[in-house]
């Protein structure tokens, strides 16, 4: 069997401690399932910062784009909040996104049937919910030009991002959102602020365009970014695939990591376009949450986010499909068990941290 080349960033804070347990993982699967992973490791962050001066190395970079997919912890904290801007840890992440072309982010919020009664949400508002946002994530504000603060020279500064979306950027992340919506429930909200940006009206137009032409069997609506934020805590359950740009799906999948209990549960694959010939695409994986700062090194980190990535990873970038069902269902089934990490904890449920969180899973993965 071909070898499956794993590309490991586990980054700072947290990151490490969530990535060692899908470490475990992938030993197990190779050693009891035979599943022919090879890994690798590189620095991205802060750690990588310290190491050589660059939130990430040319030479991790290249390890990145070679591999099959990379698996990525999450980079950041106190530490580095002084170090020049273009090699901040988040810079790490922001490079592979854009240099691996990386521009649909699927953000999935589940909540599993035994969190439900722990969301900060009523319970029927959260129960079966199963939600998909699609996030452009190689362009808008985050890369947009000119990025700069200038001096006004009169005592003042003027700070100045830039949202910039071509016709093509919204086209292709409305066509990947249309496409999982046929595999879903087929309804697809576009969110945007035509209302006060031009960037929102052609999003909004080319949406449109791309669902009139290509996908008009899929239920379309449009909703204003801010609407979209109080439905989404409203009632969540009246979405299935949200399509928004990199700044708004940032935020709204921050608000939808609470309705499944924690943001410690919210998955997310960082996808590019398929290869002309070979039809693969280049693949991030990546929790949701970020480094913790407050939580880490106390081995309490929920490990959920970074182990379902894994899973969406197995079923994206290697077609496993039943192993990623499978190791869903291993979740769901830890969590039916009553166990829970510090941030799901809830009355009469057994406190674990991340390892024996991780063990637990990887057991029933296996079981
Ligand atoms: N993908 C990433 O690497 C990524 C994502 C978001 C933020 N960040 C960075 O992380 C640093 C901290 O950012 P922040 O505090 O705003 O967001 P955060 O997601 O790191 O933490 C927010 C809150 O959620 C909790 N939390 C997060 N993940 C958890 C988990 N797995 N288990 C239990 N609790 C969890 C934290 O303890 C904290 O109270 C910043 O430097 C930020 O830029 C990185
Ligand atoms: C760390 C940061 C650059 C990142 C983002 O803003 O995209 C994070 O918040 C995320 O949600 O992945
Ligand atoms: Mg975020």
């Amino acid at each position: 069997m071909a070898s499956k080349n794993l590309f490991l960033l586990a980054g700072d804070g947290i990151g490490p401690e969530a990535m060692a347990e899908v470490k475990k993982l992938i030993k197990a699967m190779n050693d009891k399932l035979g599943s022919g992973f090879a890994t690798d490791e590189g620095l991205v962050g802060g750690c990588a910062y310290d190491a050589h001066g660059a939130a990430i190395s040319d030479a991790d970079m290249a390890k990145a784009m070679a591999a099959d997919a990379v698996l990525f912890g999450a980079v950041g904290g106190p530490k580095w909040d002084a170090v020049p801007y273009e090699v901040r840890p988040e810079a790490g992440l922001l490079r592979l996104r854009k240099d691996m072309e990386l521009f649909a982010n699927l953000r999935p919020a589940i909540c599993y049937p035994a969190l439900a009664a722990s969301s900060s949400l009523k319970q029927e508002v959260v129960e079966g919910l199963d939600i998909l946002i699609v996030r452009e994530l190689t362009g808008g504000v985050y890369f947009g030009e000119p990025k700069q603060i200038i001096d006004l020279g009169n005592g003042q500064k003027r700070g100045i991002d830039t949202q910039v979306y071509d016709t093509f950027e919204i086209e292709r992340i409305s066509g990947v959102a249309f496409e999982l919506a046929r595999t879903r429930k087929n309804h697809v909200t576009s969110m945007e602020k035509r209302n006060v940006m031009k960037s929102g009206v052609l999003w909004n137009e080319v949406v449109s365009q791309t669902h009139k032409a290509r996908y008009s069997d899929v239920k379309l609506d449009h909703m204003l970014a801010d609407a979209g934020g109080m439905q989404l805590v409203r009632w969540p359950k009246q979405f299935d695939v949200i399509v928004t740009d990199n700044l708004f799906g940032d935020m709204l999948s921050d608000i939808a990591a609470m309705l499944t209990g924690s943001i410690g549960m919210l998955p997310s694959a960082s996808l590019g376009a398929p290869d002309a010939k070979t039809k693969k695409r280049k693949a991030l994986y990546e929790p949701v949450h970020g480094s913790a700062p407050d939580i880490a090194g106390k081995g309490i980190a929920n490990p959920i986010a970074m182990i379902a990535s894994f899973a969406m990873c197995l079923r994206y970038s290697f077609g496993m499909v039943s192993e990623a069902d499978k190791l869903e269902a291993a979740i769901a089934a830890v969590l039916d068990d009553g166990l829970r990490t510090k941030d799901i904890m809830s009355d009469g449920m057994t406190e674990v941290g991340t390892v024996e969180m991780g063990d637990a899973i990887i057991a029933k993965f296996l079981g």
